[in-house]
């Protein structure tokens, strides 16, 4: 009965022995064929598909075995975009006081070959009037230039007509002007630049060709998009901002442009930036609603910080039309600055002059081109070189 009962646990031993070696062999086998966790750096396996006959197009291509798992993505994330960095203000100058020579020669040119003619006549002055007209200088500023110019190169006898134009060029466009550009706040509040004119003048390119000069004087910046008139503005704007790291704070379309501004100049004061600037709308198609508009940003952006630049922007190719819109501007807001834009493509330099008269607001930024970098300060006596190089 013993020897029976050893025989009967032997053998259940040796069948638990049996199964548990099958089990772990199975076990193994699986474990053998699972692919591992996908591993940084890891050349991914090549499957080298099987040749086969081609397989009609419409053929429905039925895999040998369902994949056991979803295959692992690795997703990486996508590099930072490099920032720009802005040209700093020296070479910009050098570099677009050529482009600006460029522009303004026949004017220049003009002026200087009339002076230069050993007698001028009656006919000569009417054609310096003439020069001067067509270039927009206007028609006060053009009389009491050429009166000066008499006076000096007749009745007193002349002198070099360069130097004598240069001088009195320079006077007449104001050289002991300030047209440094505030961008400071008081006490730890941002400087807040409200940047107006007509759309298409120029404003959201050069809102953003401000706020390089800013980055490349090493200064924090903030942007506001409250040109919500049109959603391009602020997409634009966007893309400015982003080229050199810059916030740029938006709205939907259509909305508050005051609220919007309200904003950004609230997120300026919260990260400590040193500016806030504020792209606005320019429509123009009713007076009353323009002021209104421009009005209100002003007023409930000072609730905040106060405003300290409000820079008007103006087509320099535009002319007498120009000079109308600058006038409904400063009516609606207290320009303290204007930006002359596209001066690379008018002949026409006289509308510095003209335009600081209308309005008794200095010019303190020309733009030079569509370029990031083409915008420069205004200086009269380099302005002046320029035209007379
Ligand atoms: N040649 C030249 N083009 C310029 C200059 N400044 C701006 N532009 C171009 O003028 C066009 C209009 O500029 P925007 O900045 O869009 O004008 P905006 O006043 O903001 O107009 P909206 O966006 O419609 O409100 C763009 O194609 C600019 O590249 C400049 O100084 N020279």
């Amino acid at each position: 009965m013993d020897s029976m009962l050893s025989l009967i646990i032997g053998i259940a031993v040796v069948a638990c022995l049996l199964v548990g070696l099958v089990v772990g062999l199975v076990v193994s086998s699986r474990r053998g064929s699972r692919p591992g966790p996908p591993v940084e750096g890891d050349a991914p396996a090549t499957t080298v598909p099987p040749a086969q006959a081609p397989v009609e197009p419409d053929a429905e291509v039925v895999p040998d075995e369902a994949p056991t798992q979803a295959p692992v993505e690795t997703v990486e994330e996508p590099a930072a975009p490099a920032l720009d960095v802005p040209e700093p203000a020296s070479s910009r100058l050098v570099r677009l006081r050529q482009r600006l020579a460029g522009s303004q020669n026949a004017l220049g040119k003009g002026l200087l070959a009339l002076l230069s003619r050993d007698r001028i006549d009656e006919d000569t002055w009417e054609s310096i009037e003439d020069t001067l007209l067509t270039a927009d200088v206007g028609v006060a500023a053009t009389t009491e230039l050429v009166e000066k110019l008499r006076t000096r190169l007749r009745v007193e006898g002349g002198g070099d007509a360069r130097q004598v134009l240069r001088e009195e060029l320079v006077a007449l466009i104001g050289a002991d002007v300030d047209r440094s550009l505030s961008v400071s706040g008081a006490g730890e509040d941002p400087g807040v630049v409200l940047v107006v004119g007509v759309n298409g003048a120029g404003k959201t390119t050069t809102v953003g060709k401000i706020a390089r000069i800013l980055v490349a004087e090493q200064r924090s910046v903030v942007l506001g998009a409250a040109d919500t008139f049109r959603a391009a503005a602020a997409e634009q704007l966007t893309t400015w901002g982003d080229r050199v790291g810059v916030p740029v704070v938006r709205g939907e379309e259509g909305s508050d442009p005051a609220a919007v501004a309200y904003r950004a100049v609230d997120a300026g004061a919260e990260q400590g930036a040193d500016t806030v600037l504020v792209d606005t709308a320019g429509r123009l198609q009713n007076k009353k609603g323009l002021m209104d508009e421009l009005g209100k940003v002003k007023r409930v952006v000072e609730k905040k910080a106060a405003v300290t630049e409000t820079l008007l922007v103006l087509d320099a190719t535009t002319g007498q039309n120009g000079l109308i819109q600058a006038r409904v501007f400063a009516e609606a807001v207290d320009v303290s600055g204007i930006v002359l834009t596209k001066l690379d493509g008018s002949a026409k330099g006289g509308i510095v002059v003209a335009v600081q008269r209308e309005l008794g607001v200095p010019v303190k930024l020309v733009g030079l081109g569509e370029g990031a970098d083409d915008l420069a300060p205004f200086e009269p006596g380099a302005f002046v070189d320029a035209l007379l190089s």
